[in-house]
């Protein structure tokens, strides 16, 4: 990426994440990367690593030509307010990864037609592993490229409608937690048939790494993979069914349909 310097405004779980990612694909020295929070103590080990912390978000905003919305959706208005005096929609580009705000939402509380790109990464990022959904009602191609360009470097991104991102962070981004659960309590499940608690933790992760490569990599479907490890009145089958008895698809459905319809009103919420 040409020499570009990004302020990443609100700087917890997912804008850390980024930074990292960022810097782990050499995208961005840390010097080119302004991390703000209200209380900047907490920066202190980023500020060690050479990243610029602050937590003046006009600077930071003044400082950058891309700016990264990271703040909660019932923090964002007050963010907004605070740095519309510096924004300029000739320089600058915003990225929000806000769940529920709309890019005609901040358009519209900023009134300024400024070029808002809409990504859904999640937390795999800090290790280039993210899916992250992009979309915008306003960007103009380039700076689509651009931001494409950037979160492909940090894990894989795909381009989608904008109506379609409460799904993209149900599925994507909280997706994250879901999988954790389910290698926790196959691990869980491993300590009560035998094994040491971080044995059977390294046993899950490795077999659920495995089984997502093979869907990746082989370009299959799961349930013919499935097939291939259910033998006939074995014990895979006898485990899956007693699973499915008590509602493990159903469950994850479920879950994935709630935390999208929460994403949809987090904004309006407040
Ligand atoms: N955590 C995740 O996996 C993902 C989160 N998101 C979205 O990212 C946003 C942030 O989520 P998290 O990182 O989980 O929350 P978080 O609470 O960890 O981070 C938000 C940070 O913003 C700071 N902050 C609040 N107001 C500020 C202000 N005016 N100036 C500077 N800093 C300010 C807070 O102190 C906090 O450190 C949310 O809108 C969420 O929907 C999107 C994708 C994934
Ligand atoms: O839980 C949340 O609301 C945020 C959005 C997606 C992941 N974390």
């Amino acid at each position: 990426m040409d020499t570009k310097h990004i302020s990443i405004l609100g700087s917890g779980n997912i804008g850390l994440s980024l930074a990292k990612g960022l810097v782990k694909a050499a995208i961005l020295p840390e010097k080119n990367i302004t991390l703000t929070r209200r209380n900047v103590a907490a920066l202190s080990n980023y500020a060690e690593l050479g990243f610029n912390t602050t937590a003046n978000n006009p600077q930071a905003v003044a400082q950058a030509d891309i700016v990264v919305l990271a703040v909660l959706p019932q923090q964002l208005n007050k963010l907004l307010d605070e740095i519309k005096p510096q924004l300029n929609p000739e320089r600058h580009l915003l990225i929000s990864v806000i769940s529920g705000v709309s890019c005609q939402d901040i358009c519209d509380y900023l009134q300024m037609n400024i070029q808002v790109v809409r990504v859904m990464p999640n937390t795999a990022i800090a290790i280039a592993q993210s899916m992250t959904c992009i979309a915008t009602s306003n960007a103009s191609e380039e700076n689509m490229k651009l931001v494409k360009d950037m979160f492909d470097t940090v894990g894989v991104s795909i381009y989608i409608n904008e109506e379609l991102m409460t799904s993209a962070t149900a599925l994507c981004a909280c997706g994250v937690a879901f999988f954790l659960r389910s290698i926790r309590a196959a691990s869980q499940g491993g300590t009560e048939i035998g094994f040491h608690a971080h044995d059977a933790l390294k046993m899950a992760a490795q077999t659920a790494k495995g089984a997502a490569d093979l869907l990746l990599q082989l370009a299959s479907h799961p349930e013919q993979e499935i097939d291939k490890v259910t033998s006939p009145k074995g014990c895979t089958i006898a485990g899956l069914n007693e699973m499915e008895h008590n509602g493990f698809s159903s469950a994850m459905i479920k879950g994935i349909k709630m935390s999208a319809e929460k994403a949809g009103v987090l904004y309006k919420e407040d």
